[in-house]
């Protein structure tokens, strides 16, 4: 039996249980260890540089962006995570061992149950993201519109969607 992801009252929303500065520690101390990967490593220091320079301060801030509209928080997010992965020559196995790192550092920054909620999330968007990745371009007829929960961005809300059908 799976746990159950981690429900908020309204106004209570994970972003607030976790804080800005939780997340972007968790964000930081991911990427610096997805960067030593010898999988992932030469992937994003070939497209975002060399870390914790070049572009890391704006993909990081990109992606607090991403997950503060995904867990609920303010966020100006209107990135579009799928096209963002169509060109990367990345396969399943590249998505296995960044949801492995992230567990890693999810439980290494958050509490079990925030950690659990949070693996549970990115497990869920890997299907779209990896579509998108293995298509090598944007999946024609997706849905664009509609599925957004209440507070989402559409692309952050397509996602979680997509995920809870499998
Ligand atoms: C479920 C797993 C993943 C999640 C949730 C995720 C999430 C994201 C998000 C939200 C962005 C920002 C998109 C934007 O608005 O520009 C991004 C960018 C990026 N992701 Fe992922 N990602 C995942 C897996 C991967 C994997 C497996 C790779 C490579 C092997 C990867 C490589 C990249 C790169 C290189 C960028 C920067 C693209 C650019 O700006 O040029 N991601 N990711």
């Amino acid at each position: 039996m799976t746990a159950p992801l981690l429900l908020t009252a309204e106004g209570d929303t994970l972003f607030s249980r976790i804080g800005e500065d939780r997340l972007r520690a968790l964000l930081w101390g991911f990427y610096a260890q997805v960067v030593r990967d010898e999988l992932l490593g030469p992937i994003f220091r070939q497209r975002v540089g060399p870390f914790p320079g070049a572009g890391w301060p704006v993909h990081i801030a990109r992606l607090e962006g991403f997950w503060r509209a995904v867990l609920g928080g303010p966020s100006a997010y209107r990135g579009q995570p799928g096209p963002a992965h169509s060109n990367l020559g990345a396969q399943a196995v590249h998505f296995d061992r960044w949801l492995a790192l992230w567990q890693v550092a999810l439980d290494e920054h958050l509490d079990p149950a925030e950690a659990h909620t949070m693996l549970v999330m990115a497990s869920r968007m890997r299907v779209s993201l990896q579509r998108f990745a293995l298509a090598g371009l944007p999946t024609a007829g997706l849905p664009k519109a509609g599925l957004a929960p209440a507070g989402l961005s559409t692309e952050a809300g397509l996602f979680i969607e997509e995920g809870e059908k499998s």
